[in-house]
């Protein structure tokens, strides 16, 4: 069963597209942010690494993981980034790993389809069969962002710091799906084509 990687910077379009491919090809969806989410929860190992390393200030009331207060402590500094990267990173990969094995072994999908904004500095071709990029121009990410997620475009902007450049995705994938277009039955087009050009379906 092959693995196909979504890749992109932030609000590009992945989860867009993966709910397409969901949808129309019934294909098994992982999303290393899911998996990050759920190995940050009370309880894990990475809980309690992350607890330890940044202190009991970003947690909620309740003794959760306040998402919003990490990420504004990380993407606000390298170092603190590079900190939960190495905490998070290897558990992330390992239960993406696991789910890959347990898809296979069930065999209903008819191929896999892995999503991380970070597929390519984490080194996840090594898992793939083939890389494509969602691109999109970061303006019209900053304005669908601030629309959506109620996000500024400073917040926007900080997240994008830390992510690769145009020119390293274009490097490292073996298809680009163009989603600048407004009219989303562009980008459905293009991923039809893609399927049956790269031998997906
Ligand atoms: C920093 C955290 C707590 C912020 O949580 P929050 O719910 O506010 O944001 P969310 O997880 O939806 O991320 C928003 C976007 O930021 C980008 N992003 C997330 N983590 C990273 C990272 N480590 N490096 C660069 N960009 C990142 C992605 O494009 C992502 O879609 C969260 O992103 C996190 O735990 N990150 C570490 C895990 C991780 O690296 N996930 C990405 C794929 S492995
Ligand atoms: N072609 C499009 N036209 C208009 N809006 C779009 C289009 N594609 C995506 N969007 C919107 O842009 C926003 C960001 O898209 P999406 O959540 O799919 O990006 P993402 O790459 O998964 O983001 P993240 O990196 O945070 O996971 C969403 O509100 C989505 O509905």
């Amino acid at each position: 069963m092959k693995v196909l990687g979504i890749t992109g910077g932030i609000g590009a379009g992945k989860s867009t597209v993966l709910a397409y491919l969901s949808k129309k090809y019934r294909v098994r969806v992982i999303q290393a942010d899911q998996a990050a989410h759920v190995l940050e929860q009370p309880g894990q190992e990475c809980y309690h690494r992350i607890v330890e390393t940044f202190g009991k200030e970003i947690l909620s009331a309740g003794g959760e993981i306040d998402r919003r207060l990490l990420g504004n402590i990380v993407f606000s500094d390298k170092k603190s980034l590079e900190e939960l990267n190495d905490i998070v990173h290897p558990a992330v990969r390992e239960y993406i790993i696991q789910e890959i094995r347990q898809e296979r072994l069930a065999g209903t999908a008819p191929f896999i389809v892995l999503e991380a904004a970070l597929l390519i500095e984490e080194h996840y071709d090594e898992i793939c069969d083939e890389l494509w990029y969602v691109r999109t121009g970061e303006e019209i990410r900053r304005k669908r962002l601030m629309a959506s997620r109620g996000y500024t475009a400073e917040k926007a902007g900080e997240i994008m710091q830390n992510q690769l450049s145009d020119a390293l995705f274009l490097k490292h994938c073996q298809f680009v799906v163009d989603n600048n277009s407004d009219f989303i039955e562009n980008t459905y087009g293009q991923i039809d084509r893609g399927l049956v050009e790269h031998g997906f379906l």
